[in-house]
């Protein structure tokens, strides 16, 4: 653990949310664009935010299975560093994102169970880095952000030959043992960093980053 390990915090969408991240020293903010998460921004609300963000962060747009015009539609208005793919989007899709839009792209892979192992091989030759996530439940009404971990033990000694970041159901509690155990040197949290849903809470930010960095007893 220590400073290196590098934090995103995703569905930020206030001011104030976003000024925490950055004096926590956080490297990646998310911005959702997906109309059923209490996590969505608009296009001009995510552009005020991204405008006003400090440097030093990467501002990720997170887009669920977006076509081309509404990726497009984002890019046109919203200072954007990296896109992170984060539906059904097949590695063909992933490949011609990248190529089309020029910027570092993000693939989320869903994982419950060893089978969804050989999908985090596919989508790590085309991505420029992948989400190593937990599957959402059957049913449910988002595909990502549900606060739910999955098996950490499945990607324990596994390595692929892009960045990688590891994500669902991290918890200022949980964050300094799914380190431990799978050796991430990314983490990704959102749920658990909120009193609500969509809300953001200051102290378990704080809190999340400590124990992510080791500073803590966790
Ligand atoms: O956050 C959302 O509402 C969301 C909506 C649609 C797709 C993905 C979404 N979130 C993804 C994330 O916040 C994270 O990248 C990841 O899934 C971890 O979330 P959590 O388990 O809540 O920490």
């Amino acid at each position: 653990m220590g400073t290196d390990i590098r934090i995103k915090i995703c569905g930020l969408h206030t001011r104030a949310a976003i000024a925490q991240a950055a004096s926590l020293g956080v490297a990646y903010i998310g911005l959702v664009f997906f109309p059923k998460s209490p996590r969505h921004l608009d296009i001009e609300e995510a552009r005020a935010l991204a405008l006003d963000t400090p440097p030093g962060m990467a501002k990720v747009a997170l887009t669920v299975n977006a076509e081309d015009a509404a990726i497009e539609a984002i890019l046109n208005r919203v200072p954007i560093d990296m896109l992170q793919l984060h539906g059904a989007e097949t590695p063909g899709r992933v490949a011609e994102v990248r190529a089309r839009f020029g910027l570092p792209v993000m693939k989320a892979v869903g994982v419950a169970g060893a089978e969804d192992l050989p999908a985090l091989d596919a989508y790590a030759r085309v991505a420029d880095q992948i989400l190593v996530d937990a599957k959402p439940p059957k049913g449910a009404d988002l595909p990502g952000g549900n606060g739910l971990a999955f098996d950490w033990q499945l990607i324990a000694k596994r390595r692929w030959a892009v960045p990688w970041m590891l994500a669902g159901g991290l918890t200022p509690e949980n964050v300094a043992a799914a380190i431990r155990l799978t050796g991430a040197r990314q983490v990704d949290v959102s749920s658990g960093v909120e009193s609500a849903p969509g809300i953001k809470d200051a102290d378990k930010m704080a809190r999340f980053v400590a124990a992510a960095r080791g500073e803590t007893d966790a």
